[in-house]
């Protein structure tokens, strides 16, 4: 596990940017993984920038999505569908066919599931996954547990994921309390790993994550045992490393 303490959340963002763009130049038909909230936000516009600046091509690249909440249509101004158009996919030339995100509103889930996980599959698995981390430490949507569920599954969220997602919705009874989020295994699969956090009210997510063993009650840490992980965090997010 590398670990890069940036300055700034400016400075987090461009260097997880660089190394999207730097996979993408090595191999253009790279399979990312993408995650949705806050904290990937900076590193899409950079990589929009580099795109309409100097051409960095999507125009091979497949996307997987992390997540989506259940019984959000993807028109809805909240599903993770809408989130990914408005803020990466519609500024870059990636192939509409090429953006895989699970479907929210699929009549039956666990198909829907097993149907995400083949996909991923058939294309060959994800060669670069970024991930955001929650306070609670979950990746994806794989919440705080007694176990590490391995492929894409239904996910009932806890009250912290909820409450933290409430500022994107009018009222947090409209926050959906179920998700469907790609597996630990599914995660631990891809190549490479960029997880993401900035902000004091990451700091002990992040300690939790890097220090003191692998437990399903931080699902990040899990990533210790991942071959190929670089965390980009800020100061603030960095902030408790040096107290284990
Ligand atoms: O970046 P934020 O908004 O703090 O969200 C943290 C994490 O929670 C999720 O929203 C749930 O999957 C992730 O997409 C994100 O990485």
């Amino acid at each position: 596990m590398r670990v890069i303490v940036t300055n700034s959340y400016e400075k987090m963002s461009a260097t997880a940017a660089r190394m999207v763009a730097g996979q993408l130049y090595l191999k253009p038909d790279s399979v990312l993984g993408l995650a949705t909230g806050s904290t990937p936000l900076l590193m899409y516009q950079n990589l929009i920038r580099v795109h309409k600046e100097i051409g960095l091509d999507f125009s091979e690249v497949i996307t997987f999505n992390l997540d989506e909440y259940l019984g959000l249509k993807r028109e809805d101004c909240n599903s993770y569908h809408y989130f990914m158009h408005e803020n990466f996919f519609k500024y870059i030339n990636i192939k509409p066919k090429n953006i895989y995100i699970p479907n929210g509103s699929a009549e039956d889930i666990e198909k829907e599931c097993k149907r995400y996980d083949a996909l991923i599959e058939e294309k060959g698995g994800i060669d670069l996954q970024v991930l955001g981390i929650g306070q609670n430490a979950h990746i994806g949507f794989n919440e705080p547990d007694i176990k590490f569920e391995a492929t894409t599954h239904k996910v009932k969220l806890d009250e912290e994921t909820v409450n933290a997602n409430a500022r994107f919705f009018k009222t947090i009874d409209e926050v959906p309390r179920y998700a469907i989020s790609m597996g630990i295994k599914t995660i631990m699969h891809a190549k490479k790993v960029i997880l993401l956090a900035n902000g004091e009210n990451k700091a002990e997510a992040i300690q939790k994550s890097i220090y003191g063993g692998v437990r399903p009650d931080a699902p990040a840490s899990i990533l210790q045992l991942h071959q190929d992980v670089t965390v980009i965090v800020d100061k603030a997010a960095a902030s408790l490393l040096g107290r284990v």
